[in-house]
């Protein structure tokens, strides 16, 4: 059976609740659009493939509550990531400012463990 992949890359998202994380992350794996928000509820996550310079790379892309109550779940995966996307809502600026508390968040959690 043909491999499925070459490379796995684990991505994390994260920003405010309601910024559109979990739409922005079904366009890019599925090319689909849902209007209304339903929150997520801790963690869940998508896969998509790509080639790369003929290296097929998988993303394996972990959608996360932006909802403080949920912030002990989600801390738990920042470590397992490579790379994390921050997402705010262009219409809002305090999902904007709240970007550096996210990264900070990264940072603080990462430099702890
Ligand atoms: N106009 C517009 N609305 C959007 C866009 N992306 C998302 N939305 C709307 O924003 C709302 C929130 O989107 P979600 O993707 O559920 O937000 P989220 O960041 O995953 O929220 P949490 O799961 O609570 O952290 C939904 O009602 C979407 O329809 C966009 O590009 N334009």
């Amino acid at each position: 059976m043909a491999k499925q992949y070459d490379v796995l890359l684990r991505l994390l998202i994260l920003g405010d609740s309601g910024v559109g994380k979990t739409c922005l992350l079904c366009r890019f794996t599925d090319n689909e659009f849902n209007s209304s928000h339903i929150s997520t509820i801790g963690v869940d996550f998508k896969m998509r493939t790509l080639q790369v310079d003929g290296i097929k790379v998988r993303l394996q892309i972990w959608d996360t509550a932006g909802q403080e109550r949920y912030q002990t779940i989600t801390k738990q995966y920042y470590r397992r990531s490579q790379g994390i996307i921050l997402v705010y809502d262009i219409t809002s600026s305090s999902s904007f400012q709240h970007i550096l508390k996210w990264a900070s968040d990264v940072d603080e959690f990462i430099e702890g463990n």
